[in-house]
């Protein structure tokens, strides 16, 4: 008996040790699971080699924008072996840029980096450390940001007015004028005064102005021939087309010029006096040979920061300019709304000048409008430096990431009729305090947080009293009667299908 009732309770021990082994087991291995497999943000699905570089088209995007409408806003793409993170809506943006910003504010070369000249020396693109930390100190304190801004007004001003007797003349002689060509000369000449212009008489600036434009241009042109696959695709390193090579040399071309702008300021330094008004190269030239200085800047830190503010400050301003224009030229209810306002506020006998414009909130919506549909940097970069979690993903350090402001500012869960020009949205209760410092993750042109644009206030200025200007003084008609162009073209910045090539009419002038 006694032996059948311990054979029954060993067989009732037994079961329940197997039966709780088992379920211990089974949530170890949730646990355990749970913590070793990543979750990494959806993708759709992708082919060997490439990854998903064939469904991207050259309007980068646009096609990001039409892929997170099917993976949602964090999505993974794989662009030959370099994956990326693309964030497409607000609330993700407002993490990255905002509650994890610091973890974030790195950024990474966008082109071809293995072709760069001044590899290890860019500001803009640079990691965030000691380097970027003072350059960033130096540009608000010294050369054009925050309180700078001011040094430079004249310039603004100076260049403005000569861009309006240019386009009187031409009125008068009844010829028409490339206006997207005046635009871009007139924001690269502003930032070429502020940058390296002070001991140029003034033609001598305006053709070495036009000169370090064409070089920069030609660095341009050469780094917009890559495609996708030559940049992170299967052909990276082989320069099969020579687009390569071609940057290589528009590099050093760029690099003789400005060793040469370098040696003239250098053989002139003497001649200055403490007092003088210091440009943007002397005072690099000064931090250069400042032996305490808290970072040591090469010559090819100093010309590449030349390089990489003009490309940042010129075409942006210049593109903006131009899709302000070709809206307006094309929609002329707008444009007369617009034309009403200045009058009312500037009256009918000056040319209206930068303190009007906080009284000129039409204006304003109008560049605001302008901007949330073709931000020239419509896609923004950041390296993720530390293992994190995003939107209940895995996020590894080292991570590549896009915000693609472009669809976020299109995006139809936040704007009404996305696609529409409408200026007056931004006069309604909900879209009104809405500026350019990026506080709003709905509305993001300039970025947001550490590593957000520099220049936003210059291009404000500059934007602002420009369109102004070019309201209040002419009519405008188009040379080809069709409307004016405003796709974008280009893959990575928005630039115009077509130049605006039109007949300025003259309504006003302010010099007569
Ligand atoms: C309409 C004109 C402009 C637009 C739309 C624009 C837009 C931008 C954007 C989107 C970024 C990247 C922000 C981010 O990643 O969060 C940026 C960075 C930058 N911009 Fe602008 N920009 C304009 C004009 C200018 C001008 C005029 C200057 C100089 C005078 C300038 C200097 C810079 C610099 C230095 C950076 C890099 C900041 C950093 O990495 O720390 N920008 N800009």
């Amino acid at each position: 008996m006694a032996s059948r009732f311990e054979l029954r309770e060993f067989c009732y021990l037994f079961s329940i040790w197997v039966i709780s082994t088992l379920v211990v087991r089974f949530i170890i291995r949730i646990f355990t699971n749970n913590s070793t497999k990543s979750r990494p943000p959806p993708s759709p699905p992708a082919l060997p080699f490439i990854g998903h570089l064939h469904l991207l088209s050259s309007t980068l995007p646009k096609s990001l924008q039409t892929l997170a409408k099917r993976c949602g806003p964090l999505m993974k793409i794989r662009m030959g072996d370099t994956a990326f993170v693309i964030v497409s809506d607000a609330s993700t943006a407002e993490k990255v840029l905002k509650v994890h910003d610091v973890n974030f504010a790195s950024k990474f070369e966008p082109g071809p980096a293995q072709y760069l000249v001044y590899r290890g020396s860019s500001f803009v693109n640079s990691p965030y450390g000691p380097y970027w930390r003072f350059m960033k100190k130096l540009c608000i304190t010294k050369l054009f940001a925050g309180s700078q801004l001011d040094r430079f007004t004249y310039i603004r001003e100076q260049e403005r007015m000569k861009l309006i007797k240019f386009l009187l003349q031409r009125s008068v002689e009844g010829e028409s004028c490339n206006l997207s060509l005046e635009l871009e000369a007139l924001t690269n000449r502003m930032i070429y005064r502020m940058a390296m212009g002070k001991r140029c008489t003034s033609q001598a600036y305006s053709d070495q102005a036009v000169e370090i434009r064409r070089l920069i241009r030609d660095i341009m042109e050469c780094g917009a021939k890559f495609s996708l696959i030559e940049v992170y695709g299967p052909l990276k390193n082989l320069d099969l087309f020579g687009n390569g090579k071609r940057i290589k040399d528009a590099f050093l071309r760029y690099d003789q010029k400005l060793d040469q702008i370098i040696q003239e300021y250098e053989d002139n330094r003497m001649n200055i006096s403490e007092q003088e008004e210091k440009d943007v190269m002397d005072i690099l030239l000064d931090t250069y040979n400042d032996t305490n200085a808290e970072i040591k800047l090469t010559k090819d830190h100093i010309k590449y920061f030349f390089m990489e503010i003009l490309m940042a400050a010129v075409d942006t301003t210049a593109t903006t300019l131009q899709s302000a224009m070709a809206e307006l030229i094309n929609r002329p209810q707008i444009f007369k709304k617009l034309r009403k306002e200045i009058h009312t506020v500037v009256g009918s006998d000056r040319l209206i000048k930068e303190s009007d414009v906080p009284s000129l909130p039409y204006l304003q919506a109008v560049l605001k409008e302008t901007l949330r549909l073709h931000p020239p940097g419509p896609m923004h970069r950041r390296t993720c430096t530390v293992d994190c979690k995003l939107n209940g993903y895995d996020i590894k350090a080292g991570t590549k990431f896009f915000v693609n402001v472009y669809a976020i500012m299109r995006d139809p869960n936040e704007w009404n009729d996305p696609d529409k020009f409408l200026p007056e949205r931004f006069l309604e209760p909900d879209y009104r305090l809405i500026d350019f410092k990026g506080q709003d993750f709905r509305y993001l042109p300039f970025g947001s947080g550490r590593r957000a644009c520099l220049g936003s206030s210059h291009a404000s200025f500059v934007m602002h009293a420009t369109v102004g200007s070019l309201v209040q003084c002419f009519d405008w008609k188009l040379k080809d009667e069709n409307e004016a162009g405003i796709d974008i073209v280009t893959g990575y910045t928005g630039a115009l299908a077509r130049p605006l090539v039109c007949y300025p009419i003259i309504r006003f002038d302010p010099f007569n």
